[in-house]
């Protein structure tokens, strides 16, 4: 049985028919997706297409308009983003927020007591080992750079043992050298532990590599979905890209 399959008939996680207004205006239509364990689903767009309002709907941070949200076969929609988070649905940023007035120690123990049974510090430093984090347990958490603070926020995530996360750019704001630690790391989640990951990236090269399937969305729709190669030569993508960035880009970062 294929992945495809699987999330086909027995998804681990999904979303039906999801709509959202925000500010009187329609922000998502009618959106439905569905990972299985260790399915990647890379979602592409431009700007103002809606992806992060989806994860704010995914993950719990907004109740949509209407539409359901499944976990592992149950109906989620209306439990808040912390109970998703104890669930096992884990959820990064754009930006890498932390706690300004906390050491990086006080974060991790946060972390940590924020379950039941509390995680132990063995939780973790395995969580640390995972994305090459080295404690500095007095650090303030303020003073770590951007690769640091994705990293410490990752390790809060990664301890739980996640069965799904849904990354928001993971590798916004990080130089290059950075960029390539993190996208092995994602495909160390994904192809070797199992991990479902629904991730919004704008680099085509990296979904060409770890995404099983692309959703693309604009203007708050999924208007193509299926194997890269294949929405990326769905006129209706080109048709959203070139209307809405330079002419060209989405065959440039393609080829
Ligand atoms: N709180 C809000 N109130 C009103 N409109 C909002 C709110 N949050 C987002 N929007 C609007 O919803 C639309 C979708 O925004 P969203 O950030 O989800 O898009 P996106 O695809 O993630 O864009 P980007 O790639 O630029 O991050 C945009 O037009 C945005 O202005």
């Amino acid at each position: 049985m294929t992945k495809t399959q699987v999330s086909a008939s027995q998804p681990l996680f999904a979303c039906s028919d999801i709509s959202l207004d925000l500010g009187g205006r329609e922000i998502l239509r009618k959106i439905s997706l569905a990972v299985g364990p260790g399915e990647v689903l890379g979602i592409i767009g431009p700007n103002g297409a809606g992806k992060t309002s989806l994860f704010e709907v995914l993950s719990g941070r907004i109740a949509p308009k209407s539409g359901t949200v499944t976990f592992r076969g149950k109906d989620v929609t209306r439990l808040r983003l912390h109970e998703r988070a104890r669930l096992g649905i884990g959820r990064t940023y754009q930006t890498p927020v932390v706690p300004e007035d906390l050491t990086v120690g006080e974060v991790l123990k946060a972390a940590r007591q924020a379950y039941r049974p509390y995680l132990t510090g063995d939780h973790a430093e395995w969580g640390a080992e995972l994305v090459r984090f080295k404690i500095d347990s007095h650090k303030p958490a303020s003073r770590l750079d951007t690769l640091d603070r994705r990293k410490l926020l990752l390790t809060c995530l990664l301890m739980r043992h996640p069965p799904l996360i849904l990354m928001d750019e993971p590798a916004a704001g990080l130089i290059n050298s950075e960029v390539d630690e993190f996208d092995d790391l994602i495909r160390i989640l994904s192809k070797e532990m199992n991990v479902a990951i629904i991730i919004v990236e704008h680099r085509i090269e990296l979904l060409a590599t770890i995404a099983d399937r692309v959703m693309v969305m604009d203007a708050g729709e999924t208007i193509s979905e299926g194997a890269l190669d294949i929405v990326l030569n769905d006129p209706r993508v080109h048709a959203a890209y070139f209307e809405n960035v330079v002419e060209g880009s989405l065959d440039e970062e393609a080829a």
